[in-house]
């Protein structure tokens, strides 16, 4: 157990705000997906004011002990008037019940959204709180708390919370990251570049929009520091952090592509060839109406990391897959994975592919599209074994429809809008 672990002390981070979170140093994976080779932090925050005491957050039930133990080396439950929950994940709301048992006086103030998840999180009915949205003020006496309403980053009820005399930033999760490091700022921790980095491609990432939405908010402020509920604390150029999240959620200015033309991405696997010829046949026949950009990729070694700027840059999405042990192969699959990084709702999307007899792959993967909210114009196309030339002209024909659908021309077969 580290010095801080077991003395569980408070650190001043302004005159008037503590931190009181908890270290998980131990913590190797965060929400199934996202490694965290060296831990993390659940950032808590206390705020005092002349006519009270807020507590900004609370932390992962297991780590509850150092919370409290932090919290009451600087204040008195009685002193506590608000508690603030920035979002309601079990991360930061595991301690919310029993915080609300010990200060039964304070308010809880949550975001709009919020609301309906309270119940269903903490399975309990009873606890009162106040909702707020953008600009709803609450006043410590001579400290006010403003609100920011910051939604989907990265759940639904997610809300900023500004100490508005201090020009402290309470972020939640934005602005955060699963890096343990007992010096706790940024200007004297190790170096997080990387963790950082991970956490907005993995959770901030798919909400780019909501991204961009936040920091019009965000922006306009006067910010001496960012207190994000994971860890370094941001004091040190707090606002180098803000313009790299704009510049990770602005899209990517491309040296050649102009962004008004459409583009469609042809992904395909191929043992023999097979699924590889329908996938020509499936660009040439989309040529044929012209107006967008086509590319053809061959996921033959598996990596699919490089493909997903351009996934979410593409306005139409196709993939091929042999069927092989009545499924679609691996790399076909991982492709379909990345797409949960990014937004792929509402762009066009397609499947085909060869087959020997059962042909479970191509209905498979268009399930899977579907899933994923995208815009499934025309049935999959399965084509048994090798190709004739009837067949790589139905393929044409499937690229045709495709890119008809694509760029809002007549369609050259009757598409069942039903499936849409
Ligand atoms: C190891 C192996 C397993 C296969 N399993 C299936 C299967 O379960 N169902 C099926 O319809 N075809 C199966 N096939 C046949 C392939 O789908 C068929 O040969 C197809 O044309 C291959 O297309 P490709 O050249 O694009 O890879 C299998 C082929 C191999 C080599």
């Amino acid at each position: 157990m580290s010095r801080h672990e077991a003395t569980a002390e408070p650190m001043a981070v302004t005159d008037r705000v503590h931190w009181i979170g908890a270290f998980d140093p131990k913590m190797r994976t965060f929400d199934v997906i996202l490694k965290t080779p060296n831990g993390t932090t659940y950032n808590a925050y206390l705020v005092r004011g002349s006519e009270g005491v807020a507590v900004i957050d609370t932390v992962k039930a297991e780590t509850a002990d150092q919370f409290f133990t932090r919290l009451e080396a600087v204040a008195d439950y009685s002193e506590i008037k608000v508690i603030v929950l920035n979002h309601l994940e079990p991360d930061h709301s595991g301690a919310l019940p029993e915080l609300m048992r010990r200060a039964p006086q304070a308010t809880l103030y949550i975001s709009d959204a919020a609301q309906l998840m309270l119940k269903a999180l903490l399975n309990n009915s009873n606890i009162a709180y106040t909702p707020v949205t953008t600009n709803d003020r609450v006043s410590l006496g001579d400290r006010t708390l403003r609100f920011l309403n910051t939604p989907y980053l990265h759940w639904p009820d997610t809300q900023c919370t500004y100490l508005e005399e201090e020009g402290v930033l309470f972020s939640g999760d934005v602005f955060g990251c699963h890096y343990c490091d007992e010096q706790l700022f940024n200007d004297s921790v190790g170096d997080f570049r990387f963790s950082f980095e991970y956490y907005y491609s993995h959770i901030m990432r798919p909400f780019k929009q909501y991204v961009l939405s936040a920091l019009e908010l965000i922006e306009p402020l006067q910010i001496n520091l960012i207190a994000p509920t994971h860890g370094p604390i941001l004091r040190d150029h707090p606002r180098h952090y803000v313009e790299r999240y704009r510049e990770l959620s602005t899209p990517q200015l491309h040296l050649e592509i102009d962004h008004d033309v459409k583009t469609m991405l042809i992904f395909y696997i191929s043992s023999y060839g097979n699924t590889m010829h329908m996938a020509e046949a499936i660009r040439d026949g989309a040529l044929e109406i012209g107006g967008f950009r086509i590319s053809l990729y061959d996921l033959e070694g598996g990596e699919v990391e490089p493909f997903v700027d351009l996934v979410e840059d593409a306005d139409a999405i196709l993939v091929g897959s042999p069927t092989i042990n009545g499924d679609a192969v691996k790399p076909v699959w991982d492709l379909l994975s990345s797409f949960a990084k990014i937004n792929v709702k509402g762009k066009v999307a397609g499947a085909f592919g060869s087959y020997g007899w059962s042909g479970e792959a191509v209905r498979m993967v268009e399930d899977r599209l579907r899933g994923l909210k995208m815009r499934v114009p025309a049935g999959g196309l399965r084509i048994k074994l090798i190709p004739s030339d009837v067949e790589l002209e139905d393929c044409r024909d499937y690229g045709r429809d495709i890119g008809a659908f694509l760029m809002g021309k007549p369609r050259a077969r009757e598409i069942d809008m039903s499936q849409l």
